[in-house]
């Protein structure tokens, strides 16, 4: 039979007794490999030459015994378990003996053929451990491995783990109620990789999104244009635009996670609705569609409450700021536009250089002042009518944050800093802009549980590229416009 035949287990070290033989590299190596999954292993090193490294570590560890002596048949008596780290072939056919007398399993670091067990390379998350073995064949391979998987599992399931433990812990009924209940709630975590099938479905969906985007930059364009515009008017009022604008720029918002509010205040600013009231009508459509957006990320498992709680607070707190502050300037608009088609024009250059370096090695340090960023991030979006996603999110992933956690995380908590810094924005204006308000509104609630579904399935550089051009090109048109007026 070809494959693997080796049984897996994990086995706990501080109940057996642990004999190493060797304290060379290797000797240091597997003592390395016990201790750091098993710091309270119990272990004798026994070794005629012990490394300088091996004293040291076995200093940290009480239950680490070393003897600097030859081996002697009698450590096997109080041992459960040996690994020898020796190039001494004698002595590995004098363990092996031994040890078979007295059913003991034994390991030799040169020896596979003598070997009762492997070790294996070791994956860890809080309390989630894999360990992967390649049958002997190739170690490295295994190592590689074990890299790939450690830089690709999230952070979060060890919160995952946690909660699961919670519900098993607190749920009644019969054995086979509660297996049941167990494998419901996490029958989500498959659902995510049958839809990954339809990858090339989406795809195109996505494709479509970006020419259509274009097709309405253009349009608005055009709307300038006295001919074109006398055809818009009798033939789209202005509410379809705002519909088709809505729909198409929360699709690209539910797939990279921003820039919704940029892409949807420019496209307000050049329809000609003031900073302020656009700001109102974009944060008034981003209640409904983060809501629905939010809900399907908590449906999936997406969000991080950790990082929820964080943000959450000084996220309202600079948002309402904001909003109050626009307000009180609105009357002013004319100063404000460009200010704030200025702001949009930064954000589209960052959302363009961020495309260049989300495929790029994490950094290590996460960001401690996540308060602080939650702070800014809802005073820029306010003041702004957009940058919430676009300054929390891509500060989260660069900070080495996981992509899907933050995205859910960002999606649910934006639901909430819409609804205050909306309610600012109608406590402080006189009417609104409901042409504005009403299609955008629907727009990206229609756009919203398709966009959920599309995150993390398709090529993010691509459409952050597209998004990027498209908010560059619409500030500097509002900016220019403002330049010839004032000349
Ligand atoms: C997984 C890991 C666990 C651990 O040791 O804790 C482990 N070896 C690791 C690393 C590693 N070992 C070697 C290299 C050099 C490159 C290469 O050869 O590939 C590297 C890579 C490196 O260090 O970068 C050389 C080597 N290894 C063995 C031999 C003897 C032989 O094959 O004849 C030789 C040749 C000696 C020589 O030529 O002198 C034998 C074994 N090594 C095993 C495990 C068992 C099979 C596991 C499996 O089924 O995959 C087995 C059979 C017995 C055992 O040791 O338990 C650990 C991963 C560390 C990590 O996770 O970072
Ligand atoms: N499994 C692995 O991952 C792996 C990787 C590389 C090498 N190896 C093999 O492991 C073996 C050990 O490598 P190393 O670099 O540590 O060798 P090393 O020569 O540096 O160390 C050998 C150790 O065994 C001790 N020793 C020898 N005879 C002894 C005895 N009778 N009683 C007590 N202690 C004794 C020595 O004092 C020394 O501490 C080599 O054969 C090497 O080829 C295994």
């Amino acid at each position: 039979m070809e494959g693997n035949h080796l049984f897996p287990v994990f086995i706990k070290l501080n109940t057996i007794h642990t004999l190493l033989i060797g304290a060379g590299p290797i000797g240091l190596e597997k003592l390395n490999a016990l201790l750091s999954n098993s710091p309270d292993a119990r272990v004798t090193v026994v070794a005629t030459q012990v490394l300088e490294e091996v004293k040291l570590l076995a200093l940290g560890f009480p239950n680490v015994q070393v003897l600097e002596r030859a081996f002697d048949p009698q450590d096997l008596k109080t041992a459960g378990l040996v690994i020898a780290a020796t190039n001494n072939q004698a002595l590995n056919e004098q363990v092996r003996q031994a040890a078979s007398a007295q059913k003991i399993l034994v390991n030799f670091a040169d020896k596979p053929a003598l070997c009762d067990f492997y070790l294996g390379s070791v994956v860890k998350k809080g309390d989630l451990k894999i360990a992967i073995s390649t049958n002997g064949k190739s170690p490295t391979i295994a190592k590689r491995l074990k890299e790939t998987l450690n830089a690709g599992l999230p952070d979060e399931l060890n919160i995952t783990l946690q909660q699961m433990q919670e519900l098993r812990n607190k749920l009644e009924g019969d054995f086979t109620s509660k297996v049941k209940k167990l494998n419901k709630v996490t029958s989500v975590l498959m659902e995510d990789q049958k839809q990954s099938a339809s990858r090339l479905s989406l795809k195109w969906l996505v494709w479509t999104t970006i020419v259509l985007s274009i097709a309405v930059v253009v349009a608005v364009f055009w709307h300038k244009e006295p001919a074109f515009q006398s055809f818009l008017v009798n033939l789209n009022p202005v509410f379809y635009w705002f519909l088709l604008g809505g729909f198409v720029f929360a699709m690209i918002d539910g797939a990279i996670g921003m820039s919704y509010g940029v892409t949807s205040t420019s496209f307000s600013l050049a329809m000609g609705i003031p900073p302020a009231s656009a700001s109102m009508a974009v944060h008034l459509s981003e209640i409904l569609s983060n809501g629905i957006a939010g809900w399907m990320h908590y449906r999936m498992g997406n969000v991080n409450w950790k990082l929820f709680k964080l943000l959450i607070i000084p996220g309202i707190l600079g948002a309402v700021t904001g909003a109050y502050l626009l307000s009180s300037l609105e009357h002013y608009s004319q100063y404000t536009k460009p200010l704030v088609s200025l702001y949009t024009l930064i954000l589209g250059g960052v959302i363009l250089s961020k495309a260049y370096n989300v495929n790029r090695r994490r950094t290590n340090g996460k960001i401690k002042k996540i308060s602080l960023l939650g702070l800014f991030g809802g005073f820029i979006d306010a003041v702004g009518g957009g940058g919430w996603g676009s300054i929390v999110l891509s500060s989260l992933i660069a900070g080495g944050r996981n992509a899907r956690f933050s995205l859910g995380t960002v999606k649910i908590t934006r639901f909430f800093i819409a609804s205050m810094s909306s309610l600012t924005f109608i406590t402080m204006l006189n009417g609104a802009h409901w042409e504005a308000v009403a299609g955008l509104v629907i727009g990206s609630a229609l756009a919203a549980p398709i966009a959920a579904r599309v995150s993390n399935k398709i090529s993010v550089k691509t459409i952050m590229v597209a998004v990027g051009i498209i908010v560059i090109l619409v500030s500097l048109r509002s900016i220019l416009s403002f330049i010839l007026k004032m000349i």
